[in-house]
């Protein structure tokens, strides 16, 4: 059978950030009984950021097989472990420090090599290369869920728009020294292994992110780094933005559920096209 084309990105809106910190915390734990049930255990990335704080939804939920979950980060600043920057710390403190996922299946970056971009690059890119040899590597990991960020300029994890790193075809995860806001000094997986993943989300909230939001969704031919996470078949992608990050996008909303597969998905944006359409001529 020929390669599918990729699904179209699922978009909801919430009305309030709380809703969309409930609703991603009750995604994520269905992404997790989806992928235990067909695959074991749960691999999950998280990218730098607002999303953190986001995630605060996930403690306190019920019936999550935290010991089923491996935890990785998508990008990471070259930092100490308890650095404010550190995106590990930020998870630390958001979730992570209260739930009870085993120490050893939460993936850190080396801080003893933090002075060596190339080899802290190269010694997380080994721990991804340990892991996933064991399970689905063949080319690039697959990640059951990649939970990703929007910058202002349109990039997730550390990948900005117009920078080499963005050209990256081999390598699992590069490094950076210019990032162009917070911490110059970053790894980060590559564009690659963020669009060979079962699932990927993007977490947008805040007014200053509604007319990137509008760029991303409206107009991916511009090709900025948000727009370029599109996973392969079977791949889905989904974004969660609150009211204020949605006020500029016409893409459609379509109304929070889970979405299993790219025919699930493709009829779900092809009815909120249809609605929104629906809504257009009676006004
Ligand atoms: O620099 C970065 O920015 C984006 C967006 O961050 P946010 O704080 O505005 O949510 C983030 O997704 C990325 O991982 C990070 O390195």
């Amino acid at each position: 059978m020929p390669p599918q084309p990729p699904a179209p990105p699922v978009f909801y809106s919430f009305n309030t950030t709380d809703v969309l910190v409930d609703s991603l915390a009750n995604f994520v734990v269905k992404a997790q009984r989806d992928a235990v049930e067909k695959r074991g255990k749960f691999t999950i990335a998280l990218s730098r950021g607002t999303l953190a704080a986001n995630l605060r939804g996930l403690v306190g939920q019920e019936n999550v097989q935290w010991d089923k979950w491996e935890v990785f980060f998508c990008d990471e600043a070259a930092v100490p472990l308890e650095s404010e920057d550190s995106n590990y710390h930020s998870n630390i403190v958001s979730f992570l420090s209260h739930v009870p996922i085993p120490k050893n299946q939460i993936h850190t970056i080396d801080p003893s090599l933090i002075d060596d971009l190339e080899e802290l690059a190269d010694q997380y890119e080994k721990q991804l290369i340990d892991h996933f040899a064991k399970s689905n590597a063949a080319r690039y990991p697959t990640f059951d869920l990649m939970l990703l960020g929007m910058g202002t300029d349109g990039e997730t994890a550390s990948l900005f728009p117009r920078h080499d790193i963005l050209t990256e075809k081999d390598a699992w995860v590069s490094y950076i020294d210019d990032a162009p806001r917070g911490p110059k000094r970053r790894i980060t997986m590559t564009l690659p292994v963020l669009t060979h993943c079962y699932r990927a989300v993007f977490v947008v909230t805040g007014g200053e992110k509604a007319e990137m939001l509008h760029s991303i969704l409206d107009e991916p031919e511009i090709g900025l780094p948000c727009s370029r996470v599109r996973p392969a078949s079977p791949g889905l992608v989904f974004w969660f933005a609150d009211a204020d990050a949605a006020s500029t996008t016409k893409y459609p909303p379509t109304t929070f559920r889970w979405i299993d597969n790219q025919k699930e998905a493709e009829e779900a944006v092809a009815a909120a096209k249809r609605k929104a359409a629906s809504k257009g001529d009676d006004e």
